[in-house]
């Protein structure tokens, strides 16, 4: 299992230490929540931050985009070479042209659906993304309680070995050492973790219990 800590529940008084202490605790990616206040009721980080961000983050950045105006955001980011720019299926119409806009950076584009959303509606996109990302909470907050969707994910794993069988599943929200086996066992291949991880005084102990 991959880990990614969601700097959301970080500090971000000492945010910089905060990215440092992270990867050097064992994270392999650093997940950002972009939030625009308007596809989710909620406000987080723009450009000037996210780039203090990925210049101290020894790890490739995953920036989980929660956005009206995708092709903005993409464009603002893209400069910044994360590993990943994720955009939700229900703030976007056009989902092939936004996983075409992003990887023509030479990021890999990956999509996310809601919770109440159905894995089918990823039957066609899933050929043109590298990973998809399951939300097991409502999007806005870290914090809140996970959601079951194992379901999901399973049917998500039968989808992705039919037809794009390299691409990753990412499950985020509520992760912690209470559901990651069940996790790993329905096929997820990373976790981002946000209050699980920064609410423990050892992070380096709180990453290892969730490489399972
Ligand atoms: O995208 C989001 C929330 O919208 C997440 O990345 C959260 O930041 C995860 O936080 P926890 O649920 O792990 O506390
Ligand atoms: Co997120």
């Amino acid at each position: 299992m991959l880990v990614a800590p969601s700097i959301l529940s970080a500090d971000f008084g000492i945010l910089a230490k905060e990215v440092v202490s992270i990867c050097e605790a064992g994270a392999d990616l650093v997940h950002v929540d972009v939030m625009d206040g308007h596809f989710v009721p909620n406000m987080t980080i723009g450009p000037v931050v996210v780039k203090a961000v990925a210049d101290v983050a020894m790890k490739p950045l995953d920036i989980h985009l929660m956005v009206e105006d995708n092709t903005f955001f993409i464009d603002l980011f893209a400069p910044l070479k994360p590993k990943y720019i994720s955009f939700h299926y229900e703030s976007e119409k056009h989902h092939h042209r936004i996983a075409q806009k992003i990887r023509s950076y030479d990021i890999s584009p990956a999509i996310v659906i809601n919770p109440a959303t159905p894995v089918s509606c990823l039957s066609e996109i899933v050929k043109y993304v590298d990973m998809v990302l399951l939300m097991s909470v409502n999007p806005g907050f870290g914090g809140q309680k996970f959601i079951p969707i194992y379901d999901k994910i399973k049917e998500l794993k039968s989808l992705i070995e039919a037809k794009n069988p390299s691409c990753l599943i990412e499950v985020d929200g509520g992760v912690s050492d209470k559901n990651i086996h069940a996790l790993k066992a329905a096929g997820v291949d990373i976790v981002v973790a946000g209050s699980y991880i920064f609410g423990h005084r050892d992070y380096a102990a709180a990453i290892k219990s969730l490489k399972v």
